[in-house]
């Protein structure tokens, strides 16, 4: 897509879903005249067009850039990597953390492109299982490794702030892959994760 109609396209999704957050204010009873809010539709829309922009990006191509042949074969780890989305069924964040280990293959990955995934994959409407085997599944089919882990830990303002409102209930999700499903590994990985 060149430059001219990206732009085109997206000032058209914007007047779009400014329109919709101006109903969506009518709709809650505001004046939206009112000085405070009268630019609330547009910064509501480029908010929203900030947090599901990863339907924009390839996250393959993202590791297929920083890939390097390299002969160590031993575990590599990000953790604590903070993650924020959106739940698809109430649109409202969760948020928490990441940690995400692989044993290479012959290759290894930029270390920051394994945090840009988890953002590709995150500002999407999500689920934070899908989002699991999401970046699970990216890095075993780009990279190839000899194993992939990858754990989150996250809260649910869907949770939190309405229906049940359970404000300490924390939710793991976790997938393995390859090496990962012997006990050995997994154990090695949660335990210098801190689980
Ligand atoms: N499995 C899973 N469920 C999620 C996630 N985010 C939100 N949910 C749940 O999605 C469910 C939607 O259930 P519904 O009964 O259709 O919606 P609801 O009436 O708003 O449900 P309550 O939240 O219980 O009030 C809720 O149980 C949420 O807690 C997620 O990442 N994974
Ligand atoms: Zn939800």
């Amino acid at each position: 897509m060149s430059y001219k109609i990206f732009e085109e396209y997206t000032q058209t999704y914007t007047q779009e879903m400014k329109n919709s957050y101006l109903s969506i204010l009518n709709s809650v009873g505001e004046d939206p005249d009112r000085a405070g809010i009268v630019k609330t539709p547009e910064r509501a829309a480029k908010a929203m067009q900030f947090l599901t922009q990863g339907y924009e990006m390839d996250p393959t191509e993202i590791l297929l850039s920083a890939m390097f042949p390299e002969d160590y074969d031993d575990m590599v780890i990000v953790k604590d990597i903070e993650l924020y989305s959106l739940c698809e069924h109430h649109m409202l964040p969760f948020f928490g953390k990441a940690h995400i280990a692989y044993i290479p293959n012959g290759r290894i990955v930029g270390l920051s492109k394994l945090p840009r995934i988890v953002d590709v994959f995150a500002r999407r409407l999500q689920v934070q299982e899908r989002l699991t085997h999401d970046i699970l599944e990216c890095i075993n089919q780009t990279l190839q490794p000899k194993g992939v882990a990858v754990v989150i830990e996250a809260y649910h303002m869907c949770m939190m702030m309405r229906g049940v409102q359970k404000q300490n209930s924390a939710t793991t999700t976790s997938g393995f892959r390859g090496e990962f499903k012997k006990n050995e590994t997994r154990n090695e990985f949660l335990r210098l994760i801190g689980k």
